[in-house]
């Protein structure tokens, strides 16, 4: 899995090697990561070393004085260098070291913001080392007015240290402006807010230096599965299989307006490996359906068993509401798993139980929210995701998957996994459909094993009670890596990400079988 900590976190971890005085080697060594870092990205693209030019903006803190003295290596290795203190001040060591590796200095004042950033946005490369994990708040005077400058003028490669100045380490919150980076290079530990949006958006690829702290982190505050999690966690059909033991989804969705969305989600659980797709709806849709997904059984009355259930797309009008309640009413009681979307949201009792998995998307959980007397907009949740999907989960009892460029997936204990595994030409309509039968397959397939203590879950040290919220974001995950298999960087149908799930089980079987 991967970790990330909060900014409280990694200051924690890296206090008793303060205390025993070792400040300074931290600081050489997350410097010599972001050379590095910086001297492998450059010659990626090709391009020499010598004579390439490098600034970094730095700030008066450790941030700077890490960004100072990866600077003055960068120097000693050719490339020609420059400081922008932002805040008239810089570590002492790290600027003394930087002007003897022959870096030119300015500094920042209220009059130069702009005749700088024109300066910068020439060179090969930019280092943002203003803010890290001791900020408050975002940048200002001066600095804001730098970095927006900058930005406007689309500089060259930037790599942000440790955090990009502005991104909130902790959250993903993001106080504008920022300068958006190609890498991030993290020191100790990856910060929590790299992985969260707004603040992923503005963190480019993520790397991870180790510094010596590592062994003092404490339980993660996000984690997220990379593919041989994703591989190792699969279900995969033993010799003895058969369909009812695979997992049966009962699915409640469609009406006569929206029929798509039912043939979609039918269409991607039958994909994602269920047993069998028992389908309720009315038969105008139940025809589409089965046009689509010829294997699935139409329940016209009462449904035969079923694992676990998937409620809400494209559902609409009196009757197919009321029918979706009495299911949720009877998983409720039967202790079944549900994956509740779209239409079903409004649906919900007060507090529901903890194998529930909710998908709205940022507009869905602020209606979900106001239901609750938490007034909040669209806009709000996606400034704040980890927040407000964890507020939500707190409230409902379900687990929330809150939708996005990346996802974020809170359990009602509050544990919190985030996947980013897809590309924008997913934001396309039906794309949250296939994402539903996606989860709905896996509630189903794990209903019944899989979760307990002896499963692959318990194996990669999740907790029970964190278990449905990783099954969520399997799914999240299987969805992503399905649109961009779909897409190959153009643009995609929600069918299309469907047809490509199976490839994405055979890939991660194949990363399985080593
Ligand atoms: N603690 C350590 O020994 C290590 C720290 N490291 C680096 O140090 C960073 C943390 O260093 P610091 O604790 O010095 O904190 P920062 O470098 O993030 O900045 C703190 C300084 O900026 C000021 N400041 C805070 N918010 C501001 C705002 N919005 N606008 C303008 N100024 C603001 C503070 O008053 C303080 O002087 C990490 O992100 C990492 O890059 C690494 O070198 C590893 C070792
Ligand atoms: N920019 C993006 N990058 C990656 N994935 C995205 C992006 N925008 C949306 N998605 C994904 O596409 C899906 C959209 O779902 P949703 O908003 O419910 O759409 P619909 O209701 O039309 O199916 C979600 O799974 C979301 O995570
Ligand atoms: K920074």
């Amino acid at each position: 899995m991967i970790s990330a900590f909060t900014g409280t976190q990694i200051r924690a971890a890296e206090q008793p090697l303060l205390d025993a005085g070792e400040g300074a080697v931290l600081m050489q060594r997350a410097a010599y990561g972001l050379a590095n870092a910086v001297v492998r990205e450059l010659r990626s693209e090709g391009r020499r070393l010598y004579g390439s030019s490098v600034t970094v903006l730095a700030g008066k803190g450790n941030n700077g004085g890490d960004g100072l003295f990866a600077a003055a290596t960068l120097a000693r290795r050719g490339m020609r260098t420059t400081a922008v203190l932002t805040a008239g001040s810089a570590h002492p060591d790290a600027l003394a070291a930087f002007r003897a590796a022959g870096g030119r200095v300015h500094v920042l004042d209220e009059d130069n913001a702009e005749e700088l950033a024109v300066l910068i946005a020439g060179d090969d490369v930019v280092i943002d080392a203003i803010l890290g994990t001791g900020a408050r708040g975002g940048l200002r005077g001066s600095a804001a007015e730098l970095v927006a400058a900058l930005e406007e003028l689309r500089p060259g490669l930037v790599v942000a240290c440790d955090t990009p100045s502005g991104v909130d380490a902790d959250t993903g919150e993001v106080h504008w402006p920022v300068l958006t980076a190609r890498l991030t290079v993290a020191f100790g530990g990856i910060k929590a807010g790299l992985m969260a949006d707004p603040g992923e958006g503005c963190a480019g690829r993520v790397i991870l230096v180790p510094i010596g702290i590592e062994e003092n982190l404490p339980a993660p505050a996000l984690r997220r599965f990379s593919a041989p999690d994703l591989a190792a966690v699969l279900p995969d059909p033993g010799r003895r299989a058969q369909k009812y033991t695979r997992g049966v989804l009962g699915v409640v969705a469609g009406s006569g307006r929206y029929t798509g969305a039912a043939a979609i989600c039918v269409q991607a659980a039958s994909a994602a490996g269920t047993g069998m797709v028992r389908y309720l709806g009315p038969e105008v849709v139940a025809r589409q359906v089965l046009a689509r997904t010829p294997e699935a059984i139409w329940e016209p009355a009462e449904p035969g068993r079923v694992q676990a259930w998937l409620l809400g797309p494209g559902l609409d009008g009196v009757e197919r509401l009321q029918r979706a309640r009495d299911v949720l009413a009877s998983a409720s009681s039967a202790g079944q798993p549900a994956v509740v979307d779209a239409g079903a949201l409004e649906l919900l009792p007060e507090r529901c139980p903890p194998n529930w998995i909710l998908t709205p998307h940022a507009g869905e959980l602020a209606a979900l929210l106001g239901r609750g007397e938490v007034r909040v907009t669209r806009e709000d949740v996606e400034s704040r995701t980890v927040h407000f999907a964890r507020l939500a989960a707190e409230h409902t009892g379900a687990v929330v998957l809150l939708k996005g460029a990346t996802t974020v997936v809170a359990s009602p204990s509050g544990t919190v996994f985030s996947q980013s595994d897809g590309n924008p030409w997913m934001s396309t309509a039906g794309s949250g459909d296939v994402l539903g039968g996606i989860v709905g397959a896996l509630a189903a397939a794990y209903a019944e094993s899989g979760l307990d203590d002896h499963g692959p879950f318990a194996a990669l040290g999740i907790a029970p009670d964190e278990r449905w919220a990783a099954v969520a974001a399997v799914g999240a995950s299987i969805h992503g890596m399905a649109g961009s298999a779909a897409s190959r960087g153009g643009p995609l149908t929600a069918s299309g990400i469907a047809r490509a799930v199976p490839d994405v089980f055979r890939f991660l079987g194949e990363y399985r079988a080593g």
